[in-house]
Formats: C-alpha cells, structure tokens, sequence
C-alpha cells in the first residue's frame, strides 16, 4: 500500500494536497505541522522558554493531542513559536517514532511536512515537494486568517512566512528541503482542484499506477 510523503514552505498547499491525496488513495493522513503546533501551544502556555531544549523537549515527549482541537494552534504566533521549538533537537526526537510508526502502517499513509522525504519516510514510494510563489503563500494564509476572525495584515503574514521559509530551511536539524527522488509540484498558478489533480497525476506516475 503506498506511503506518500508530501514537503514544502509554510502555506503551499501541502496539506490541502496530502489531505487531497489521502482520499484518492484511501490511505490516512498525519499533518506533522500540526504536532510541532502542539508543542509549540504546550510550551507558550506554560511559559516556557522556547530555546529550553530540554523543557519544550519534554512537552514533545508527553504530547497533549487535545490541543489540536485548540482554537489557537493554526494563529500566527502558534507557527511562529512551532518554528522555534522544531529547530530543537529533543524536540524532533521526541515526534521521531509517533511519526515513523504512522507511516508504518501496513495500510500506507500519507504524511506532510518538512522532513518526510528525507528523515521521517526516506523509504516512501511517492514524494511530493509542493511549493508556490511566497506571495501567493501570504495571499492564502491572510485569506486563511481572516477567514477565521483574526487580525492581520498581508505584509506581516508575508514577513511571518518568509522569516519562517528562513528558519526551516537553514536549521541544521532535518532542514526544510526537496529530496532528491521528489517530485515538483509549483502550485502558483493552480487553484485547488488542479493542484491536487497534478498531485494525484504526479503520484500515480511514481506508483506506477494509471490516474
Ligand atoms: N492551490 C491553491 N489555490 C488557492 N488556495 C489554496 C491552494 N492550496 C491551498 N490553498 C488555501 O491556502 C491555505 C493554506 O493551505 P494549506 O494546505 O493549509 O497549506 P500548508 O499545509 O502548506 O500550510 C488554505 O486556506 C487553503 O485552503
Ligand atoms: N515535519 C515538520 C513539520 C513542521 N515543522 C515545523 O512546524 C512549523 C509549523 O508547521 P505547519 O506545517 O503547521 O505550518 P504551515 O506550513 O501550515 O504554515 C513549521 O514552520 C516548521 O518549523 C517541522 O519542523 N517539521
């Protein structure tokens, strides 16, 4: 059953896509984001110092999934401080072996994130690395934002994103980057549905399965 792991920067598309993509296959989706999220939330809310490795590390370790249910885990300041934990080592080790054992399903999976092609499921047999121009990213996260009430402007959502593309691609601990055998998925010019049709079409051609 096939294990598929879908990458890129923040606001891509790549959970509308792996969600997407999980349906068409039949196979369950893990938004990776959303743990590092979690932590993120554990740690702000027990005023944490998001630098404190070993701290933070041991939110990771005793990860409160109630939260993802939580109103803030998808604001601003949640992804902010989700980038700043997930550069801590205790923390990636901490979701290591949640997120390998759900690509381990004998049913297969499909996980997004920023590290599944190369360290969570190196071994999957589809590999998307889904991008877009970072305006059109900010576009679609204000839009996102302000759908759900929030207060926020589109040059602070684009200067957010951009700080965080800097942040996830240059940490030395499983940076943000397209693995060798991925394939390219530019979602700037395609609205959902022919975004997730490529996918499903980019996918497909690497199962070796007609679409
Ligand atoms: N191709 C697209 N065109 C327009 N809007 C999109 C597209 N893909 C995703 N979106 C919207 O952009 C926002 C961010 O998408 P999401 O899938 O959550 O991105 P990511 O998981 O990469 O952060 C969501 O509101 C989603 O509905
Ligand atoms: N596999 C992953 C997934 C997310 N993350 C981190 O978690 C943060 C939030 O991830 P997310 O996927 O919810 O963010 P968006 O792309 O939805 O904005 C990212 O900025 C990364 O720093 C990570 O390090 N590794």
């Amino acid at each position: 059953m096939p294990l598929i792991a879908v990458d890129g920067p923040a606001a891509s598309g790549k959970g509308t896509i792996a969600r997407a993509l999980g349906r068409h296959f039949g196979v369950p989706h893990l938004d990776t984001g959303a743990l590092y999220r979690v932590v993120a939330l554990s740690a702000l809310r027990s005023g944490l110092d998001l630098s404190d490795g070993a701290g933070v590390g041991a939110k990771a370790a005793a990860l409160d999934l109630s939260l993802l249910e939580d109103a803030e885990l998808r604001g601003a300041q949640t992804g902010e401080a989700a980038s700043l934990v997930s550069a801590l080592p205790e923390v990636r080790s901490a979701l290591l072996a949640f997120q390998k054992a759900f690509a381990a399903q004998p049913g297969g999976a499909v996980l997004d994130g920023r590290d599944i092609g190369t360290v969570i499921a190196p071994e999957a047999a589809a590999k998307l690395f889904v991008t877009a121009a970072a305006e059109t990213r900010a576009r679609r996260r204000f839009l996102e934002l302000t759908a759900a009430g929030r207060d926020v402007s589109e040059e602070r959502v684009l200067a957010d994103i951009l700080a965080r593309d800097a942040r996830d691609m240059g940490r030395a601990d499983a940076p943000l980057r397209q693995a060798a055998d991925a394939d390219l998925l530019d979602t700037s010019e395609l609205d959902i549905a022919a975004a997730v049709r490529k996918a499903v079409e980019l996918v497909s051609s690497q199962l070796g399965r007609v679409s």
